[in-house]
């Protein structure tokens, strides 16, 4: 092959395909689909990655030019992973590029200069280092060497120098200008070890300390830090440096792996004996990974019914298969606990990715992974692009979190992602959670109906293991307190369960949501909330204009000031920070000891990890917080969860606000009672009747899930209908509206011409809708106006594709007027 296809990282429209360059006779040993190279680009200098070879080049061969640089000795890519990216780009509509950087760890994208050099212990025969050709000798001088250089100065070594670093015995570093990515310490070799004591001997006198290190090293034989033995030895690094000049030493620096959680003991686990329920629900999956078939799990079970050690043994299944397994977890450092009980099951094979890790401990965690030191993957969203060759499983606890939908472009969701990349493999997803998301569960539950989601098998826990109650939730009228003259943040039957808990010494976690308020205008007296009549979501209220606006079709009223169903003038803003809590649960149970968790108290690398542990070790009685206490935890002594205004997340501006709240409000229930103690929940509202809160009491999912679903299939929202939001954004509110509108006009005009059908009202058809343009919920960032069209569709249609043409016709005219346009397909979140 001797013509490569790059993508060159520059994301633009006109940039968004293959250029064809030559691959120079030095370099075709090197180029892979999936490697990283420097290419001229007129007159600029880029990187790109290589996503086709060929043999005959596009355009006329004389006119091409040829490629600079590899930049990396091992592709960061696979061939399998370009492809993922080809399909990403063409899913969620962005640049090729944009799809093929999100796989990468961030060390890998900056202009870092790789450097090769040997590898701790390896050993040589005379044979290679004189079929070397100088190579092996220039490398043994210790110091690393750079690829490029390497490459130019032994073009005909070439094959010998990669065939080593696959071999481990040199290896890739590269240095990062501004942040450190591989980690070394240099490091004491003995060499000739045999005569070593004899040379010691030799040594005169007057440098009696040389003598002793050189004693000291024939008597342990083993290479050792350079720090560490001037130190054992009381000496300083320049006498250890004179030996190096006797050539009794060679030092070198040695890669150390930055291991996040190298002081941490992970006690070993064994794998637990399955309850039959447990044993049923893990048959399947096993026989799946048996099969080696590509299949979709959704693993339904209650909070508390053992799902965490189901993953655990199907892993260790797809393992003893020489197989790899990927596990996503929601936000990684908010779940410690999970991370603990892969490493105490599966030891050194797991790698650990999260965001809180730095670009280099990132990325030595990946280079795990990439040189097939490591079998397992836990991590957050983008693990689910660890560089395994041949994966068995994936694993998604929590499926149903927003966090598994990036927000910024690619705007993919790990999900399907997911399920995609599994088909290539022949692998196995299992989707976790106690509150699958609607469009999952609706995909595993009328099965046999082909969904965006492929066939999904359902797999049901109903029940806790050992047969622990789930615990007893009561709702709390807030509106009834009101009337009874209780102000307060805490209605009466919360404050008496705060304190007993304090009596009895057990725990309680409390959670404000917080998310929403300020945008919402609700009645205190009766909890009324205005939604718009004909998309039922909340609508948001502007200061500005003073009134109530519907951010999916554009509908207003004007804010009212008595409530319009009770007439009561308790209608207002509703809004109160964890702080604030905190300092009244202080007033109020004088000495109660509070850790508060939230974006400002875990900003701090570790923090989480610090307020959890102290919360276990009971050195605090209640832990307060945002949505994160909601998560994964697990607590002996917590019996008492309080939710303080379960109403808000139920006004957000979006169709799946009552989904969230049901989730959110189960999952936090099921942090209480589940050990020995019972447990008891107390959510306070504004709302008792509502759906999300009555189901939630009842630990009822499938009843919610009936509901909710008939209601999104008459609005045609998810999963009967699907979205793509467009979002335009300019200084000037005329010329985003003219764009706005054209764009709209021009879709549907489109549809029309395609016979698509415009209303959703009648039956099953397919049916384009096209909702705007309306502002968006946060109607202004960063000085510029924001404005959004929905569209709405169902059936079978590439509505992308529209979307792509109708924006490329209008390409011009947005480049002219410097508007900037954004496409969410399939988006989570509607702000
Ligand atoms: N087979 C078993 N035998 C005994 N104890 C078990 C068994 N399986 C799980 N457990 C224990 O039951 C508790 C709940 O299990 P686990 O955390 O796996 O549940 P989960 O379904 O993942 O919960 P959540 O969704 O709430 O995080 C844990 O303390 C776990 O150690
Ligand atoms: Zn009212
Ligand atoms: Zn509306």
């Amino acid at each position: 092959m001797t013509v490569a296809r790059v993508i060159v990282d520059v994301p633009s429209r006109d940039t968004d395909r293959t250029f064809d360059y030559a691959i120079p006779e030095r370099l075709r040993e090197w180029v892979e689909v999936g490697s990283r190279v420097a290419v001229p680009f007129g007159p600029r200098k880029l990187q790109g990655i290589v996503t086709a070879l060929a043999d005959d080049a596009e355009v006329d061969r004389g006119r091409l030019k040829p490629l600079e640089e590899v930049l990396d000795a091992m592709p960061p890519l696979s061939a399998e992973l370009v492809a993922l990216g080809e399909w990403i780009s063409r899913r969620w509509l962005c640049p090729l590029t944009v799809a093929l950087q999100a796989m990468l760890p961030a060390a890998l994208k900056g202009r870092a200069e790789k450097y090769v050099q040997q590898a701790a212990g390896a050993v040589w025969s005379d044979a290679e280092i004189a079929l070397s050709g100088g190579l092996l000798l220039a490398l043994r001088k210790g110091k690393p060497l750079k690829l490029a250089t390497l490459l130019q100065q032994y073009p005909d070594q070439g094959a010998l120098l990669k065939l080593w670093l696959r071999e481990g015995r040199l290896e890739e570093r590269q240095r990062v200008e501004d942040q450190v990515s591989v980690k070394t310490v240099l490091t004491v070799f003995p060499v000739e070890t045999e005569h070593l004591l004899e040379a010691a001997g030799a040594i005169p006198a007057r440098a009696g300390k040389q003598r002793e290190v050189a004693a000291y090293l024939a008597e342990h034989n083993e290479p050792i830090p350079l720090a560490k033995l001037a130190e054992t030895l009381a000496t300083t690094s320049g006498t250890i440096r004179s030996l190096e000049d006797r050539g009794l030493v060679e030092i070198r620096p040695v890669t150390e792996d930055r291991d996040p959680y190298a002081d941490r003991d992970f006690p070993v686990s064994s794998p637990m004996r399955l309850t039959p329920k447990q044993e049923t629900a893990l048959a399947p999956i096993r026989e799946a990974l048996d099969a080696r078939v590509s299949r979709t799990f959704l693993l339904h079970g209650v909070t508390g019914s053992g799902k965490t050690e189901i993953y655990l043994q199907a892993i260790q299944r797809c393992l003893d298969s020489r197989r790899e397994a990927i596990v996503l977890v929601p936000e990684i450092s908010l779940t410690p606990q999970m991370v603990e009980r892969f490493k105490s099951r599966f030891g050194a094979r797991v790698a650990v990715l999260h965001s809180r890790l730095s670009h280099g401990e990132r990325y030595d965690e990946w280079r795990k992974i990439r040189e097939g030191r490591a079998q397992v993957a836990v991590g957050a969203r983008s693990a689910i692009f660890a560089p395994f060759a041949s994966l068995g499983l994936i694993v998604i606890d929590e499926e149903h979190e927003t966090s598994y939908k990036q927000e910024e472009s690619p705007k993919y969701h790990a999900r399907d992602v997911a399920i995609e990349r599994a088909k290539g493999h022949g692998a196995v997803v299992v989707l976790g959670s106690a509150t699958p998301a609607l469009e999952t569960y609706e995909a595993a539950v009328y099965e046999g109906r082909e969904t965006k989601l492929g066939e999904t098998g359902y797999i049901a826990l109903p029940e806790r293991v050992a047969n622990r109650p789930l615990p007893r939730v009561h709702i709390v009228d807030m509106r009834e307190e009101l009337k009874l003259g209780n102000r307060a943040m805490f209605s009466r039957m919360l404050a008496d369960a705060i304190r007993s808990r304090l009596e009895k010494q057990e725990q309680m976690v409390l959670l404000l949501n917080r998310r929403g308020y300020a945008t919402f205008v609700m009645c205190r007296s009766c909890g009324y909330t205005a939604a718009c009549p004909h998309c039922e979501i909340a609508l948001t209220y502007h200061r500005g204009s003073q009134n109530l606006r519907c951010h999916y079709c554009g509908y207003s009223e004007t804010e009212p000031k008595v409530c319009p169903s009770c007439e009561s003038p308790h209608i207002r803003f509703f809004g109160t920070g964890t702080q604030k809590v905190e300092e009244a649960l202080a007033a109020t149970f004088p000495g109660i000891r509070v850790i508060r968790m939230d974006v400002d108290t875990t900003t701090e690398k570790g923090s989480h990890e610090r307020w959890l542990s102290e919360f276990r070790e009971r050195r605090a009685d209640v832990l307060l917080g945002t949505q994160m206490v909601a998560k994964g935890l697990d607590f002996p002594y917590v019996t008492l969860v309080g939710v303080l205004a379960a109403d808000a997340a139920l006004r957000l501006p979006d169709f799946r606000a009552s989904e969230r709240t049901f989730q959110l409000l189960t999952q936090v229930a099921g942090r209480a009672g589940r050990h020995e103690l019972p447990g008891e929940v107390i959510i306070q509202t504004y709302d008792p009747e509502h759906e999300s809160i009555t189901f939630a009491q009842e630990h009822d999912y499938l009843g919610f899930a009936e509901r909710a679903l008939v209601l999104r299939n008459q609005l045609g929202y998810p999963p009967y209908g699907r979205l793509i939001s467009v979002t335009f954004s300019h200084e000037s509110v005329p010329m985003l509206l003219s764009i706005g509108q054209q764009f709209a006009s021009a879709l549907r005009g489109k549809a029309d011409s395609l016979g698509i059908r415009r209303d959703f009202d009648l039956g099953g058809a397919a049916a384009l809708e096209v909702l705007g343009p309306v502002a968006s919920p946060i109607a202004r960032l960063k000085d510029r106006y924001r404005f959004q069209c929905m569209v709405k569709y169902r059936g079978d249609m590439n509505a992308s594709r529209l979307v792509s043409e109708t924006l490329g016709d209008l390409a011009d005219a947005v480049k002219k007027g410097g508007v900037q346009v954004s496409v969410d397909v399939d988006p989570q979140m509607m702000l």
